[in-house]
Parts: structure tokens; C-alpha cells; sequence
């Protein structure tokens, strides 16, 4: 089980892969373990996210993304180690696990215990331009729909950590473009932490503050990613990073095959 220990996330020392020491954190994972029979898929993991950063979370099939994801969210009981989360989490995850039988706009009030919830998921639905959807089925969307819906239901906790679990892998290329620049104005308009699993290397060097690999149960890598947004993935800054990531991912370089 997950030690919870009532302490300010400030007095927890960071890691070393975000913000000084002292500095407050959106999430704080120390020593992070999670095994499925004899394997430890997470094995003493530690991770700090900073307040506010975007983070892309890479790592080949299997090495734990999810599982990080699922503990994060506190959907997983069965973990060992230190979890503090600064503030209320959501997820967003791949299928957009929208309730079929409630409308658009029900969907997004389900469980939102705050005065004025239908005004605040209208507000959520405008932002992600889904407004004439509001009353809509959601078998009736269209794949960017459902995950724009996804994303408003999200939004509309004001969650100060965001997971989104590959939310994009579905969506079509330009679809695809369109929801990261919204995701990209969702969170410079509200700032909320973002840790984003994703296999799109492309995808986490456009979007990213911070871009870890997951390998062998823990961060085995971690780049910052200075250049200014927007981003085109030919950005000079980003080849050389862009390079290095592959070959953390085990992808060997172009022309040696
Ligand atoms: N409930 C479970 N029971 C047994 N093994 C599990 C369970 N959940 C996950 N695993 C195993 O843990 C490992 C990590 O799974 P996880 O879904 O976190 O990987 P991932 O990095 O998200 O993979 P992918 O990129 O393919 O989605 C996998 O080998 C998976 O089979």
C-alpha cells in the first residue's frame, strides 16, 4: 500500500529532475513500487513535477506508463512507496470513457460537486468548441469530439495535476494537430500540471516542458526542452533531442538497418 503522509508536498525533497529543493510540487513519487507476481514492473521509482509543467512520459511497451498513471490517479491500491499529489487529479485516457447513456453536458456534471455545475460544464464545452454538442449522445461524436469531451470533462475539476493517457493515439493527423493546440491552450489558460503518456516522440517534443523515459521500472531519462512554443519538430533545437530520445527508446539511428 501507498504510504499517504499528511505533509506539505514543500517538505518533500524533489528528486533532482524538477525545482529546487523546498520547491512545492504538483506530484512527489518517492520510491515507487508496483509488482505483478515476482515482477516489479515500477521498482523505486521517483519522479517530482513541478506546478504548472508539462511532462511527457515515453518508455517502450510495457515498461509501467500506465501503471504510473493508474497510481498517480489513485486508482491503484496495491503499490509500495510515497505518492503526494498537491490538489485534485484528472485523467483523460485513450478511449474517452464517455458514459453512453447520459448527454455530453450530463457526462461532464457526473460527480462535479461544485455550485453551478451545468453553467461550468457549458463553459467547459465552449472552450473545447463543443457548445452545439452539449446535448448530443455520445455514440453520435466524432472521435476528436469524444476526446475534446474527454478533455472538458477533465477541465471542469480545475485539476491541478492532469493525466492524459495517450489520449491522442486514436485521433486522425490534422485531428490530432488541432486537439494538441487546444490541449496547449487548455493549459496555458488554466495551468494546470500535465503528465502526458505518450509513444509519439514528435508529440512530446512539441508539447513538453520535460520529457522522461521509463525504462527498467524507473526514470531512466529525463531532457528539458527549452525551445519556445508553438514548436515545429524540424525546430533545430529539437533534432539533437529528438535523436536522443530514440535511441533511449532503443529506435537505432536512420540508415543503420
Ligand atoms: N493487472 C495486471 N496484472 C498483471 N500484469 C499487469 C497488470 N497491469 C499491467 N500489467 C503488466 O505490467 C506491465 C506494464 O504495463 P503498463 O500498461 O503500465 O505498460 P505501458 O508502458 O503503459 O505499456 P503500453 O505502452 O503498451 O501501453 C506490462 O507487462 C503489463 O502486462
Amino acid at each position: 500500500m501507498a504510504a499517504r503522509v499528511p505533509v506539505p508536498l514543500s517538505d518533500v525533497a524533489p528528486a533532482g529532475d524538477a525545482g529546487r529543493p523546498g520547491a512545492p510540487s504538483a506530484a512527489s513519487v518517492r520510491g515507487l513500487t508496483r509488482r505483478f507476481g515476482d515482477r516489479a514492473v515500477l521498482d523505486g521509482l521517483d519522479l517530482t513535477i513541478a506546478p504548472g509543467e508539462f511532462v511527457a512520459l515515453l518508455g517502450r511497451s510495457g515498461s509501467g506508463k500506465s501503471t504510473l498513471l493508474r497510481a498517480l490517479a489513485g486508482l491503484d491500491e496495491e503499490v509500495d512507496g510515497d505518492i503526494e499529489v498537491d490538489g485534485s487529479v484528472a485523467v483523460a485516457f485513450q478511449e474517452p470513457r464517455l458514459v453512453p447513456w447520459k448527454r455530453v453536458r450530463d457526462n461532464l456534471t457526473l460527480g462535479l460537486d461544485v455550485p453551478g455545475p451545468a453553467a461550468r460544464a457549458d463553459a467547459a464545452l465552449a472552450e473545447v468548441g463543443l457548445t452545439e454538442r452539449a446535448g448530443a449522445w455520445p455514440l453520435t461524436l466524432s472521435g476528436g469530439e469524444a476526446q475534446r469531451a474527454s478533455l472538458a470533462r477533465a477541465l471542469v475539476r480545475e485539476p491541478r495535476l492532469l493525466l492524459l493517457d495517450e489520449p491522442f493515439s486514436a485521433l486522425d493527423a490534422l485531428t490530432r494537430i488541432t486537439v494538441h493546440r487546444l490541449v496547449l491552450d487548455l493549459w496555458a489558460a488554466h495551468g494546470p500540471a500535465v503528465l502526458l503518456v505518450t509513444h509519439d516522440v514528435d508529440e512530446a517534443l512539441t508539447l513538453a516542458d520535460r520529457i522522461l523515459v521509463l525504462d527498467g521500472g524507473r526514470v531512466a531519462h529525463s531532457w528539458t526542452v527549452t525551445a519556445r512554443r508553438p514548436r515545429h519538430r524540424d525546430h533545430h533545437d529539437l533534432l539533437a533531442l529528438r535523436t536522443a530520445l530514440l535511441a533511449a527508446l532503443g529506435v537505432p539511428p536512420e540508415g543503420t538497418r
